[in-house]
């Protein structure tokens, strides 16, 4: 997967560089570039914002560097990321959705916001999304951007060590929350290990687990219960 993020604080996205998005990289499973907005600017000021129109607080971001950058990086197969405060709720099947493009161009807006018409410029050219992490502000998209990029990467074929761990994570195809987890040692001040963890018994420990995650999900996230098909609440073992 191809990923170009245009952003005027390329510095932002420096953690991309770490861990599993670096190994992505490195591996090549993903190709990253990140583009400082002002490439596309023209004055000798490099202006990227300006005062909106009908007044009001604070700068807009200028649609001509955008229209641009967007000239220059997009191609037949891309499809435009817009971290937004007015976009539709990420969720682990956007993740999805995303991870199955050939080709994504992130925007990170700062100051208001981007000019509506590079939006509905873009849009006339190839598919856009607008994209809100949760109903909270934040100073511009970059923060946003390392959030859906990191949720996006691991799904990528050979990204996630063991694939196995795709199917029980918290909303991952069960739809559940995930079940607690523990390691060594068996007793941890007063505290011990759930025994059916320690039996052994593989089919016991994946009904345990199912019914952790239902217990779980059900006091903490009744609304995903809502959601889930009548057989996620049937008793019979699994054939895990
Ligand atoms: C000028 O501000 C932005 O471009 C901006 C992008 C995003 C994404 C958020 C979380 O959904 S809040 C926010 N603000």
């Amino acid at each position: 997967m191809r990923v170009d993020v245009v952003t005027i604080f390329p510095e932002y996205l420096a953690p991309l560089d770490l861990s599993l998005v670096g190994k992505a990289r490195a591996a090549g499973t993903l190709d990253l570039a990140v583009h400082d907005l002002r490439t596309w600017t023209s004055d000798v000021h490099r202006t990227v914002d300006d005062s909106p129109y009908g007044g009001g607080p604070g700068m807009v971001m200028r649609p001509e560097p955008w229209g641009q950058a967007l000239d220059a990086l997009a191609g037949p197969h891309t499809r435009l990321v817009v971290p937004s405060p007015v976009g539709a709720p990420f969720t682990q099947a956007t993740a999805h959705a995303l991870a199955a493009e050939q080709h994504l161009i992130f925007a990170c807006g700062r100051y208001e916001g981007i000019d509506q018409r590079v939006l509905d410029h873009a849009a006339t050219r190839m598919p856009v999304s607008e994209i809100s992490l949760g109903d909270y502000v934040l100073f511009g998209g970059e923060v946003a951007v390392l959030v859906i990029l990191e949720a996006v990467t691991r799904l990528l074929p050979g990204v996630l060590g063991n694939a196995d761990s795709l199917a029980e994570e918290s909303h991952g195809p069960a739809g559940l929350l995930e079940a607690p987890v523990y390691t060594k040692p068996a007793q941890w001040r007063d505290l011990s290990v759930p025994d059916v963890l320690r039996s052994g018994d593989h089919g016991r420990i994946a009904r345990w687990r199912r019914d952790e995650a239902l217990l779980r999900t059900a006091r903490r996230r009744p609304d995903l219960l809502a959601a889930l098909p009548p057989e996620a609440f049937d008793k019979r073992d699994r054939a895990t």
